[in-house]
């Protein structure tokens, strides 16, 4: 609450899988042993960035994960355990209901967790816009699923993630967010080749750091940042 009594500022809502099963789509491209440290590590730059942003309020995780959870906590966001086995939309309802039993008239912004290059004014940006409506959710990179869904004071969240949710957020009715310089909160990591498309535009440290320690990681990080022996620019603090 601000000093002059408003009720200010966007309630982020992250869900995360637990690791064991997290990022299942990756390890073709990293193997199954760092698969799961590379999903903690994108979770921590997600939330890590989104605490950053002036626009958030609160992050709330909701996650079974006991050791994501920890770190999660570290870093100032709330844990709330999930619904096991009832699914992503089930668990960000979940979550904008938890949220909303502590402050009734929050706005809540649904964000996933795998976004490791996300930038705070980025999703600043993409929050502004989000404020002018309802509902609104921001696309992929690729255009088909979506990575941010927005409801406004007293309107229902109706989370509809999964597959080609981006067609199914714009028959929900909920506005899609069109504003320009926002890459990094579109770029989430399925594959290998998201990854290449995440390392090139600017990690944070936690997935930087993993990236190093991969067997093909340093090579990657490497090339991203172009010249030799120069610090990568992954693994500058968040930037605008
Ligand atoms: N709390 C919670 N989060 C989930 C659940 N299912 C998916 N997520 C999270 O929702 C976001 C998008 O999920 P998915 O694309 O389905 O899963 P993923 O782990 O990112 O990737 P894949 O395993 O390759 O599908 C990620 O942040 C996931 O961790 C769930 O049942 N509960
Ligand atoms: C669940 C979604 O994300 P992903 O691309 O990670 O499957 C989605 O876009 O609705």
């Amino acid at each position: 609450m601000r000093r002059d009594g408003a009720d200010v500022g966007w309630s982020l809502v992250v869900p995360l899988k637990p690791l064991v099963r997290a990022k299942s789509r990756l390890s073709a491209a990293t193997g199954e042993e760092f698969r799961p440290r590379l999903a903690l590590a994108f979770a921590l730059d997600t939330v890590a960035a989104a605490l950053a942003c002036a626009d958030v309020r609160d992050v709330a995780v909701v996650t079974d994960d006991p050791l994501a959870g920890e770190r999660l906590a570290a870093l100032g966001a709330r844990i709330v355990p999930d619904i096991p086995a009832r699914g992503l939309n089930a668990a960000l309802a979940h979550g904008a209901d938890a949220v909303r039993a502590r402050r009734p008239g929050a706005a809540v912004a649904t964000l996933n967790a795998d976004l490791p290059a996300l930038r705070p004014a980025e999703l600043g940006r993409v929050l502004h816009s989000a404020a002018q409506f309802p509902r609104a959710f921001l696309a992929d990179a690729a255009d088909i699923g979506t990575t941010l869904l927005t409801a406004a004071s007293g309107v229902e969240l109706a989370p509809a993630f999964g597959g080609p949710s981006r067609a199914r957020h714009l028959a929900s009715g909920a506005r899609e967010i069109t504003v320009a310089r926002v890459a990094s909160v579109r770029r989430d990591v399925d594959t290998g080749e998201d990854l290449r498309a995440a390392l090139a535009l600017g990690v944070g440290p936690h997935t930087a750091r993993q990236a190093l320690r991969h067997p093909d990681g340093a090579a990657t990080v490497d090339g991203a940042a172009g010249a030799a022996g120069a610090p990568p620019p992954e693994l500058r603090a968040y930037g605008a």
